[in-house]
């Protein structure tokens, strides 16, 4: 960065000298020189651009300095923000070369002593970086800013004001003072810097020698020098600033000597958080100020009045830094500049007069101005000011009276704010509701009709974009036509449940694309490009289509990358084989009360017509409650409803285009949802606090899933440092009665339906499960030994897959296979399509043939993604073996009691709420073995 320095450097130098008279000499404010030397490095350095480009940039930050001070004013109180940071390093090298300047220009020995320093290291060299590290000489001191003002000293001696406010959280402990929560320190570090009792009686003294020997011994090793901070938040660019201010000054050094114009006006203060020079006029050789350059530049000007007599008294401030005051501190303690009626002056000649010593403190201005007591102002220090309006045409000059003069001021000035302030927020309304449009006009009709164009040049087909709705519309009509046409048993379910995709394929072929409102989905139901998608789950990542779908569960299902590698890391131990086995019992329990339930509703010839789905549905959810919380379904029952409810809805919801920002709005719908999903969270809530308590109070860690996952993530956060949060087990449990019940239930019923369909089948799995069982209690090892019934299972879900479909968005354009996707698609996993595809499964591919598995999953689908009812690759459904291992025990058991048929009552009507329902339940005949 060192040639960007000097180059700056030598800008800033070159037009010096380009001001300088035929004497050699000239009077200069090298304050704005010095600004613009530093917004030129920090644009060099950070974009690699000159200042001329960065310029605008700048300026707009100044004027929004100006306008906005609050704004600033807590930006800098925080100095967490990258803007407050570049802000911070806008200003404060160039306060350190000002001051440096200034001090140098009245401590000529010093001066000397640097210039010769420089002279000795490189002569009329350009400063390299080894040298820039050598010079000893130049020590700058005590002159850093990088806080807001948060007190002023009466004494506002030699430099500049600064401190650091720290919030404190949390009651906190500070040597022997107990410090409350919200209570702020302040650090005044101007006031450490000038403290006699750390720096000795000549702490007021310019004495760079102090610093001969590091600071380390100046300070004697005490905390008392730290105009960059100190510890872990040290200023980041200390070394940037320091080698900057070097090149700086070794340069104007080589090229000028310096000295106070006779017209300098010794009045550092601060504007906001920043840190400004008055006035800050310097000289470079024989110098003298333009005081009028404000004037002759045309700018509006304050002027100070001192309120006793009615006069004009000092010096102008900048129209920004009087903006600052205004705007920040209406209402409040203001700092303005005034002087103290003893040293006031009676006209532009004794100007100079204005010291800081001078300097005081008024009380609150008001709003507008309106409220100042003229009379009586809360003059906390002296004699109040009032600050007036001045331009170049008319200066107020002896301002007779204060109110008048504050009247205009009101007028002119604050009418001027207003109209500002107006005419912004109009254009910053005017903005925000053009970038709206523009991005409503690109979501609903530019980016589809460019993603089809892709999509078309792909070789993909499709229906032309229809605005906003898509393939919507046509997609319900046909949903709605289709399920008014009863079917039968053997019929094939995918017209029936999927009629529009069914359709497109017809039309367009596999690798058709749909209109999911405004966004294009991709069908995919090759096995290799399957694959693709199913191992590369970062480039293939969940849909996120509608908000509301995920108040039914975040969990793990819904994450993507770290945090989703994070929590399946966490719940794996709770599905390990191991843990299985100890869940057997519940799983067997839950079985045996529904298996009673359904004998005591038998007639006295030992059967009865049963609609068995909603007792399926107890039974998972039986299972789930047990497995998971270790209470039984009565405790979790609410639970379990609320989340059927809430499955409907989101159902419904996530059927009609998805509009940003429409969940929030207080529908019915969205009003129920959210009840709804605060009494599922209360009630886990409430079970997961009382583990914690049971857990806390020594009681060892259950083995049902939640026991197991809060284990698991105790042993992440000892490992690890972080685990999951409360709230994230609560995503998690939800996720458990969502996917672990009704995933299984279904499984179940359509096998119930099937072995009902196909008696033989029924017949060879009960003749296995008695050869395994006999009467008695089916147990682990026997269950997994149930291959006859593991076919019937595969075959079921083949058929009638629980989860019939998935999507995957696509964050950025990829390549499958030879195709290459834009960002924004999605693609379109038609499980069930795959399962029933005549190519990958035969012309038998709609016939029950549970024999197809007999050799196993690779054997059947010849090694091919072609069966996934449990997904595949990485994010493959982590409650596989539970789910196969629930079902297998509810089937003996059922199996080993019941025989059973479809009742004429029965309705085929396989319906897609998230997963397979049977639209109109599954009646039965069971009887009695
Ligand atoms: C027959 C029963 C089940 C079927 C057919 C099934 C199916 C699936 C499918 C297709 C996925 C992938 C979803 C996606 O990535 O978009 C999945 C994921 C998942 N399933 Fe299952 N599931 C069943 C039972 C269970 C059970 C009993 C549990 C837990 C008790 C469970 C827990 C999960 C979880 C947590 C995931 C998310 C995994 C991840 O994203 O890493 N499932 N399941």
């Amino acid at each position: 960065m060192l040639p960007a320095f000097y180059q700056s450097c030598n800008e800033m130098i070159s037009k010096w000298d380009k001001l300088v008279c035929k004497d050699g000499s000239c009077e200069l404010d090298v304050w704005p020189f010095l600004v613009t030397l530093r917004s030129d490095v920090i644009s060099r350095t950070t974009f690699g651009s000159n200042f001329e480009l960065g310029k605008r940039i700048f300026q707009l930050q100044t004027e929004l300095a100006a306008l906005a001070p609050c704004k600033l004013y807590s930006q800098f109180t925080s100095l967490d923000g990258g803007k407050a940071a570049k802000d911070d390093l806008l200003e404060t090298t160039s306060v350190l070369l000002v001051l440096t300047m200034i001090l140098f220009s009245h401590h000529q020995d010093w001066q000397a002593r640097a210039r010769e320093e420089v002279f000795q290291l490189f002569g009329n060299h350009k400063p390299d970086f080894d040298g820039l590290n050598h010079l000893k000489v130049i020590i700058f001191v005590k002159i850093y800013a990088k806080s807001r003002v948060k007190k002023i000293s009466s004494q506002l001696a030699p430099y500049l004001v600064i401190a650091l406010d720290q919030a404190i959280p949390k009651e906190t402990k500070l040597r022997n003072l107990s410090l409350l929560a919200r209570v702020q320190v302040i650090l005044p570090i101007l006031l450490v810097h000038h403290d006699q009792e750390l720096w000795g009686d000549d702490a007021m003294e310019f004495k760079p020698e102090r610093f001969s020997n590091e600071i380390s011994k100046a300070t004697k090793n005490q905390v008392s020098f730290f105009p960059f901070a100190w510890g872990p938040r040290i200023c980041i660019g200390q070394n940037f600033a320091l080698m900057e201010a070097k090149m700086a000054l070794a340069i104007i050094l080589l090229s000028f000597s310096f000295e106070l114009s006779p017209s300098y006006v010794h009045a550092p203060h601060s504007a906001g958080s920043l840190l400004h020079l008055d006035d800050k006029v310097d000289s470079v050789k024989k110098v003298r100020l333009a005081t009028k350059e404000y004037y002759s530049r045309g700018t509006k000007c304050m002027v100070l009045c001192d309120p006793t007599i009615g006069q004009v008294v000092t010096e102008v401030v900048s129209e920004a830094d009087f903006r600052a005051m205004v705007v920040s501190e209406a209402g409040n303690e203001t700092l303005l500049m005034g002087v103290d009626k003893g040293k006031a002056v009676e006209n532009e000649r004794n100007r100079s007069n204005i010291r800081p010593d001078n300097l005081l403190l008024t009380g609150p201005i008001g709003a507008k101005g309106e409220n100042v007591d003229i009379d009586r102002p809360k003059v906390i220090l002296g004699h109040a000011a009032v600050v007036t309006w001045a331009t170049e045409s008319s200066p107020m000059k002896g301002v007779k009276d204060i109110k008048e003069s504050f009247s205009f001021f009101s007028s002119q000035f604050i009418g001027e704010m207003e109209i500002t302030v107006k005419s912004i927020a109009v254009s910053i309304v005017m903005v925000t509701v053009l970038t709206w449009i523009w991005r409503v006009v690109n979501w609903v009709w530019l980016r589809p009709k460019r993603m089809e164009k892709y999509l078309r040049q792909q070789g993909l087909s499709g229906n032309s974009y229809r605005f906003l709705y898509g393939d919507l519309k046509e997609n319900s009509i046909m949903l709605k036509k289709a399920k008014s046409n009863p079917i039968n048993l053997t019929d094939d379910i995918s017209p029936y449940l999927f009629p529009f995709l069914h359709k497109s394929i017809y039309n367009y072929g596999k690798n058709c694309f749909t209109w999911i409102g405004p966004i294009p989905r991709v069908n995919i139901m090759e096995p290799d490009q399957l694959k693709d998608i199913f191992n590369k789950i970062n480039d293939f990542q969940k849909v996120n289509t509608n908000p509301l779908t995920k108040i039914l569960g975040t969990g793990l299902a819904s994450y993507d990358g770290d945090k989703w590698a994070k929590h399946r890391k966490i719940i794996n131990p709770a599905f390990h084989v191991e843990k299985l086995k100890l869940m057997l019992p519940a799983f067997y329990q839950s079985c045996n009360e529904m298996i009673s339930k359904w004998d005591k509703l038998m007639c006295k010839d030992g059967s009865c017509e049963l609609d068995v789905w909603p007792f399926l549905v107890t039974l998972t959810s039986d299972v789930i409650s047990r497995t998971a919380f270790g209470s039984n379904f009565e405790q979790g029952k609410r639970i379990f409803q609320l989340q059927t409810e809430l499955a409907a809805l989101t159902m419904q919801a996530a059927q009609s285009v998805y509009i940003p920002g429409w969940r929030l709005l207080p529908t019915k719908r969205n009003k129920r949802m959210k009840e709804i999903n605060n009494e599922i969270q209360a009630s886990l809530m409430s079970i997961i606090k009382n583990r914690e308590i049971a857990m806390k109070a020594g009681e060892a860690a259950k083995d049902d899933l939640l026991g197991i996952l809060m284990e698991s993530n105790l042993r992440e956060i000892e490992e690890h440092g972080v685990g999951i949060t409360i709230k994230d087990v609560i995503e998690e449990c939800k996720l458990f009665y969502f996917a672990g019940a009704e995933t299984t239930s279904v499984l179940l019923v359509w096998t119930m339906i099937l072995l009902s369909h196909h008696q033989d089948w029924q017949s060879r799995a009960r003749e296995e499960v008695f050869q395994v069982f006999g009467n008695k209690k089916p147990d682990f090892d026997g269950l997994n030994h149930l291959k006859v019934v593991q076919m019937i299972f595969y075959e079921v879900m083949r058929l009638y897959p629980p989860v019939t479909a998935l999507a995957r968005a696509v964050p950025k354009e990829t390549k499958l296979g030879n195709l290459s996707l834009p960002a924004g698609v999605q693609v379109n996993l038609p499980i069930l399509l795959v399962h029933h595809d005549q190519e990958l499964w035969g012309d038998d591919t709609l016939e029950f043939k549970p024999e197809r598995f007999s050799d196993g999953i690779s054997k059947a689908t010849k090694n091919q993604v072609s069966f996934f009812p449990f997904l595949w690759g990485p994010r493959m459904c982590i409650g596989q073996n539970f789910a196969l291992m629930e079902a297998k025990m509810a089937l003996a058991r059922i199996l080993q009691s019941f025989s059973f048929e479809l009742s004429s009552s029965y309705v085929h009507a396989p319906q897609s709420v998230i997963t397979l329902h049977p639209q109109h339940g599954a009646h039965l005949i069971m009887r009695k073995l």
